[in-house]
């Protein structure tokens, strides 16, 4: 009977093993944001050069919360950065004025696009002035508009957060949003995290990139993390759909975020490149 117990046992790490690498999820854990900043940083600029060399521009999409700061000071950082050849959209905005403290463009315009060489006409923002159900049609066709041809817009790189709920962009647990396939931005007016109106991509969209990464930091994800990234299918959380169809999935996570982790991890050195 141990014999046998032993062996189913080495058989399911082998199984969950091969599933992690079929999945072709990356799981990078660094001490602090010191450190996970500069690899982010080059995750960037490296899936922009990419892009631009493969199909002539960087479709990048953004979100809000600690990644304003932490991806402008890193972008800004660099030696040199063009952005000349970006197209950057939102994966969620508050419907807030654009001068309004919580909206994610505001913050972005100060911290970085008003300080880089990203052309107006490249940054894909929504109408805060629409009522939210319009605000997201118009959303709608500003994508398809920068994405001609593509029934769903392929990103070359989304950049997303986790909250301690386990939301991602603004997608949150239980809400019937979470099943929605045909839109590829959806309004939301009852967001438990405030403001309640809100603009968002949809799964469709999101795991349609051609790389998606995941920027989480902090101990108050660590169990949610521990369920998104090891509880498989059974998860109930809306960052364990973010599963992308043929692109990458790096999460990039700090060691409190990572506390409670079982799963196989990379710990990269200074100066790493993803
Ligand atoms: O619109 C929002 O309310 C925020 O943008 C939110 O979705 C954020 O991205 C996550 O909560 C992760 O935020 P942190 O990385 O700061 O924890």
């Amino acid at each position: 009977k141990t014999v046998l117990q032993l062996t189913s046992f080495y058989f399911a790490i082998l199984l969950s093993s091969c599933s992690a690498v079929m999945a072709g999820r990356r799981v990078v854990v660094f001490p602090s944001s010191a450190e996970l900043g500069p690899v982010l940083a080059h995750l960037v600029t490296s899936r922009a050069e990419k892009a631009i060399a493969s199909h002539g521009r960087f479709a990048l999409g953004l979100s809000g919360g600690s990644l304003v700061s932490m991806l402008s000071k890193e972008l800004l950082a660099l030696p040199q950065l063009d952005c000349s050849k970006w197209v950057v959209g939102f994966c969620d905005e508050r419907l807030v004025s654009f001068t309004d403290p919580e909206s994610t463009y505001g913050l972005y315009k100060s911290q970085l696009f008003s300080k880089i060489n990203i052309p107006n006409s490249g940054i894909l923002t929504i109408d805060p002035s629409l009522p939210v159900t319009e605000c997201a049609e118009d959303y709608t066709c500003k994508l398809k508009e920068a994405f001609p041809g593509e029934d769903i817009p392929v990103f070359d790189l989304l950049l997303l957060g986790m909250g301690p709920d386990g939301h991602t962009c603004s997608l949150f647990p239980d809400h019937p949003l979470l099943e929605e396939t045909k839109m590829i931005v959806a309004p939301i007016s009852d967001s438990p995290k405030p403001p309640p109106q809100r603009v968002t991509m949809t799964f469709p969209v999101v795991n349609s990139a051609r790389c998606v990464a995941f920027v989480s930091t902090g101990g108050s994800k660590a169990t949610v993390l521990k369920d998104v990234l090891e509880g498989g299918k059974a998860s109930p959380y809306p960052a364990a759909r973010v599963v992308p169809t043929s692109g990458e999935l790096f999460w990039l996570i700090d060691d409190p975020a990572a506390a409670a982790l079982t799963v196989q991890v990379e710990r990269p050195g200074a100066g790493a490149k993803l």
